[in-house]
């Protein structure tokens, strides 16, 4: 139980319940530095009866409970992740720090627990959550988040500021319905009894304590084995670690820690690499000098490791086939000094203008943003390139603590439609190569039908004209002895690691 009586979700692992917390980082929008801001799956953005005249502009917010609302609902109801509609939302709303990081922790912590909530409201609802008007959905969520899993605000304010949420921005009939189904879930606690035990299924019972989809939990049960599937679903759960790269070009990585340590920032040295610094979670990306003077990008460590593999020296020519938002095209360009081309495609023209605007913030000039479909790469590239990265769009189950509402819009079929896509970068990129030149796949999934599949199925076309690299030399010694380095790969785990679940493999064209 928790403090004043309501049962926390999760039983024995009630403190699974308070993982959510504190993801009050003040802006959201901090995933992989390479995902496209617009979820694939979101719900039609049709306009519905509560609709009609309602109050959602962007940046409205008046209190952190309403940000969070309403990157909930544009969540909801539009093709945008959580994250980024909550950034956009905190952007426009002049809150003060406080209220910033309370909409941050509801708005991560309702879309990480959405499965569950959604469960356990079914028990006091007639309808569903599912099949109910997206605002009531959202404020009913709010509500029953705070009842649940959090133990400082009382029951009263999270049932009354859900009511004038839903007064505010939804339907007419809307807030007798709230306040009614979350009084009786104020009254009621966590249905605790009826989560299924462990000992019956095993599957049922992590999915619900964990809030994670069934079968994510049931393919990781699977291949990790209960006791590790469970650390890794623990791990999805909590706030990940805010990397930072620094720029060689500009800062010396020491030098620049001490220097925001003596003003008080929170910083530690990278895991693995030397350019890789870890930041206190109370600092404002966007807002540290450092960032805007081009001393360094946020960017996690397994991220780095990609460029690391790559190894690009200064006058190479190196092709970047998916680089928005240029994380690693940058990264790439300071590695070589800022000598020889990185050419850096992307098929989003938009996403792409954040690689130039990125260049000229780290003050890089070898850069050339190309936009163009990375499958139909022009014909002057062919056999040309010293190095190519294929960093290819993914499914993203690697960053699901990163990107909370990810894990309820993906599905199995999801992962056999980006295979395909995958596999059809990974054969354009190989056609740039130069003979004797590398190659690095990589993604931000743990999945092998998007990873050693994809490459497996890549070699085995190739005929012998690409190999398998042996890893080792590239990688920092605590890494060297990871599954598969030998044969030309890694898979890095939020749980094992500390960093991101990451992919990469590195290939050597023969002839
Ligand atoms: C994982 S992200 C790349 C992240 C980037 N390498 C970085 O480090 O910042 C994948 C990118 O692939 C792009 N993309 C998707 N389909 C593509 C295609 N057919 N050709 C080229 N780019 C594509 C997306 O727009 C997205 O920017």
């Amino acid at each position: 139980m928790v403090p004043g009586g309501r049962a926390a979700p999760g039983g024995a692992g009630a403190p699974h319940g308070r993982s959510g917390r504190a993801a009050g980082r003040g802006t959201a929008s901090r995933g992989r530095g390479g995902e496209s801001t617009r979820a694939p799956h979101g719900r039609g953005g049709k306009a519905r009866g509560w609709d009609r005249g309602s109050t959602r502009t962007p940046g409205a917010a008046a209190t952190g409970r309403e940000a969070a609302f309403l990157a909930l609902l544009a969540a909801d109801t539009g093709p945008v992740y959580v994250d980024h509609a909550l950034a956009r939302i905190l952007d426009r709303a002049a809150l003060p720090a406080r209220e910033r990081a309370l909409a941050t922790e509801l708005a991560y912590g309702v879309a990480r627990r959405q499965g569950t909530l959604d469960w356990a409201l079914s028990r006091f609802s007639r309808k569903p959550p599912a099949r109910l008007d997206p605002p009531v959905r959202a404020a009913l969520r709010l509500g029953a988040y705070q009842l649940w899993y959090l133990d400082r605000i009382p029951a009263h304010a999270a049932v009354d500021e859900s009511v004038n949420l839903v007064r505010r921005h939804g339907p007419a009939y809307a807030a007798g319905f709230v306040n009614a189904v979350l009084r009786a879930a104020a009254r009621h606690g966590f249905p605790q009894g009826e989560v299924p035990p462990r000992e019956r299924d095993l599957a049922g019972h992590l999915a619900l304590v964990h809030a994670h989809p069934r079968w994510l939990v049931e393919r990781w049960l699977g291949r990790l084995g209960p006791e590790e599937a469970e650390r890794l679903l623990e791990a999805n759960n909590r706030v990940p670690p805010l990397s930072a790269r620094v720029n060689r070009l500009r800062a010396d990585p020491r030098a620049l820690a001490a220097a925001l340590a003596a003003r008080g920032v929170a910083v530690e040295a990278g895991r693995f690499l030397p350019e890789a610094l870890r930041l206190g979670h109370g600092v404002h990306p966007a807002e540290l000098d450092a960032f805007q003077e081009g001393a360094l990008t946020w960017q996690d460590e397994s991220s780095m490791l990609a460029v690391h593999v790559l190894d690009p020296r200064p006058g190479d020519l190196v092709v970047d086939v998916a680089a928005a938002p240029g994380g690693k095209s940058t990264h790439i360009a300071e590695r070589m000094g800022d000598r020889g081309r990185v050419v850096a495609c992307d098929a989003d023209p938009g996403r792409l203008e954040k690689v130039g605007e990125a260049a000229r913030r780290l003050g890089l000039g070898c850069i050339e943003p190309l936009a163009l479909d990375g499958r139909k790469l022009p014909e002057r590239l062919a056999g040309q390139a010293d190095r190519v990265l294929a960093d290819v769009p993914c499914s993203g189950l690697g960053v699901l603590a990163r990107r909370p509402d990810l894990r309820w819009r993906k599905t199995p079929d999801d992962l056999a439609a980006l295979a395909e896509l995958q596999g059809e970068l990974l054969r354009a990129a190989a056609a740039c190569l130069k003979p004797g030149g590398v190659l690095v796949y990589s993604t931000c999934t743990t999945e092998p039908e998007e990873n050693q599949q994809v490459v497996e199925g890549f070699l085995a076309q190739a005929g012998g004209a690409f190999t398998a690299d042996d890893l080792r030399p590239w990688l920092p010694a605590a890494l060297r002895d990871e599954p598969g380095t030998a044969q030309g790969w890694i898979q890095l785990w939020p749980h094992r690691h500390g960093v991101d679940g990451f992919f990469i493999a590195r290939l050597r064209r023969v002839r």
